[in-house]
């Protein structure tokens, strides 16, 4: 087997080029189950050199299943693939890895501690002698970074890059380890506007490199004016796999839904009444700065910016899990200490985090266990007899929509965007007074979303303060009442959300001309 070789460096960037005769993959009827569910069925698929090759389809469809293939992660229980024109029946991730195929996945893979010079040299480090030769260490990343159009400063420490840099950096350290086909997996989930044209500026330049890439997003929109081809897939079947400009928003949607859907905003029955959540001068060193809010009963605020950090930021010190360097917060009228989880969640304010795998979810425990979690805690119960759980999961299930392909496994076993509702309902169904969502729409399909977005408008009805940091303008604008929009961690302005349009918001976010 030869490894894969890396990329030319000197090939220009320019127009995609036109799609070349060989295809790099080919899926040849794959199908795979789980426990007896079907996954993926008789899947036969090609992906090309020099094509961004959208995998658009909704939660539980089957493209993570299918990636995890490519990528050697999993195995098909029938079908095979054909790489660079080689029949390949059992794969490995390193095997996978030495034909050139690599996978940056959702969740960052970065050594947090460690330089971005180091972080893309891993494994890889020039010596000389027994010494490691830093200042070519430092070279090399450099130039692996520049062949993708980047400056970042090599000797920064990945922990302190944003989350779109951080995404940049694992794609120039997979880049240079020879990877010719590159699958993202939502590399712009929960990145602001300008933050996700960077990401997206570096898959166009990917592409223009003739690597083939294998981009998957819940974003209909970014993926029509992103991808060259677009392969939908619904319940494990592929439904259609078709050139971006020949297609629009609405085939997409019906191709994977099935049926249109539409999420429209509603009138709102009842009137805000008094103050539910109020934060005075909120801050944080240069992420948070004297973050002011009041948001009554029955409202929803959403705060907005560029980036997506300085959210995260608020979800740590509402949570509690952080204490600012300033700042105070009252709920249901009520002064509520900062820095103290407990506190925080005794006073009836939830919040839910955007950060479902790390902060979220419980790994090991069940889907019904982690719905149940929040209510046993407000209720102080301990003891959990099985069918009573499963009794009581049952219509948050239902509610919220849950789909798994057996009856209640682990919760990481389920898809992406299943878990997020498992989050919602966990966070929403323990009837808080005021509650922040952290982008709770993250890696949710459009019928989800629609129905989500009901959810949250129900919070509300019921008389919860909600307040809503989100990266996406659509959600702000189908959401929220008013939005407030910061920048450089500090409030720059504040809109009722009728007062402005779409395109109104995202230049105010961007720092624009609002009119
Ligand atoms: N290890 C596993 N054990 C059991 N079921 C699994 C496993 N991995 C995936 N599944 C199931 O296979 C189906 C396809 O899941 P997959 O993760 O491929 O969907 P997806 O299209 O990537 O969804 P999402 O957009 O939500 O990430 C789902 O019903 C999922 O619950």
């Amino acid at each position: 087997m030869n490894p894969a070789r890396p990329l030319n460096a000197d090939r220009l960037a320019g127009q995609a080029p036109a799609r070349r005769a060989e295809a790099i993959i080919r899926v040849h009827g794959v199908t795979k189950r789980f426990g007896g569910a079907v996954a993926l069925k008789d899947i036969t698929m090609e992906f090309h050199p020099g094509e961004i090759h959208a995998l658009m389809g909704m939660n539980g469809a089957g493209k993570s299943t299918l990636v995890k293939i490519l990528s050697g992660a999993q195995n098909p229980d029938v079908g095979h693939l054909e790489i660079n024109g080689q029949a390949h029946h059992l794969l490995n991730p390193r095997k996978s890895r030495l034909l050139g195929i690599s996978m940056v996945p959702q969740r960052r893979e970065l050594v947090m501690s460690l330089t971005v010079a180091e972080n893309i040299m891993l494994g890889d480090l020039p010596r000389s002698g027994a010494m490691v030769a830093w200042r070519e260490v430092r070279e090399a990343a450099r130039e692996a970074l520049a062949l993708l159009g980047l400056r970042i400063d090599v000797d920064q420490v990945a922990g302190d890059l944003t989350v779109a840099e951080q995404t940049m950096v694992e794609v120039a350290r997979e880049v240079r380890r020879g990877g010719r086909v590159l699958i993202l997996d939502e590399p712009t989930a929960c990145l602001g506007t300008e933050a996700a044209e960077q990401v997206r500026t570096v898959v166009r330049r990917l592409r223009d490199n003739g690597v083939a890439v294998i981009y998957i997003s819940h974003h209909i929109d970014e993926v029509i004016g992103l991808a060259d081809r677009i392969t939908t897939l619904r319940d494990g079947r592929l439904v259609k796999s078709v050139l971006a400009a020949e297609t629009g928003e609405a085939e997409v949607v019906r191709d994977m839904v099935g049926r249109d859907v539409v999420s429209h905003r509603p009138r709102r029955g009842v009137r805000p009444g008094e103050v539910g959540l109020s934060v005075r001068d909120l801050s944080q060193g240069r992420l948070l700065d004297g973050f002011g809010v009041d948001v009554r009963r029955g409202e929803i605020v959403a705060v907005l910016g560029p980036a997506g950090d300085g959210q995260s930021r608020l979800f740590d010190l509402l949570s509690g899990r952080r204490r600012p360097s300033r700042g105070a917060m009252w709920v249901g009228g009520r002064p509520v200490p900062l820095g103290r989880v407990r506190k925080s969640l005794d006073s009836g304010l939830h919040c839910v985090t955007g950060d479902r795998r790390a902060l979220g979810l419980v790994p090991g425990l069940s889907i019904d266990e982690n719905l149940m979690l929040a209510i046993d805690r407000m209720e102080g119960r301990t003891l959990h007899l099985r069918d009573r759980l499963a009794r009581r999961a049952a219509p948050l299930r239902e509610r919220y929509r849950v789909v798994s392909l057996t009856s209640n496994p682990p919760v990481e076993s389920l898809s992406g965007g299943n878990q997020q509702k498992v989050l919602l309902a966990k966070w929403l169904a323990a009837a808080p007074l005021a509650c922040l969502l952290e982008d709770p729409t993250n890696g949710v399909d459009v019928a989800a979303m629609a129905d989500i977005h009901v959810l949250v408008d129900k919070l509300a009805e019921q008389g919860a303060a909600v307040l809503l940091a989100s990266s996406n303008a659509e959600e702000v604008m189908r959401l929220a009442d008013r939005v407030i929009v910061v920048r450089d961690g500090r409030t720059v302005t504040e809109y009722e959300i009728d007062q402005i349009t779409r395109d109104e918001l995202i230049a105010a976010v961007l720092g624009g001309d609002v009119k």
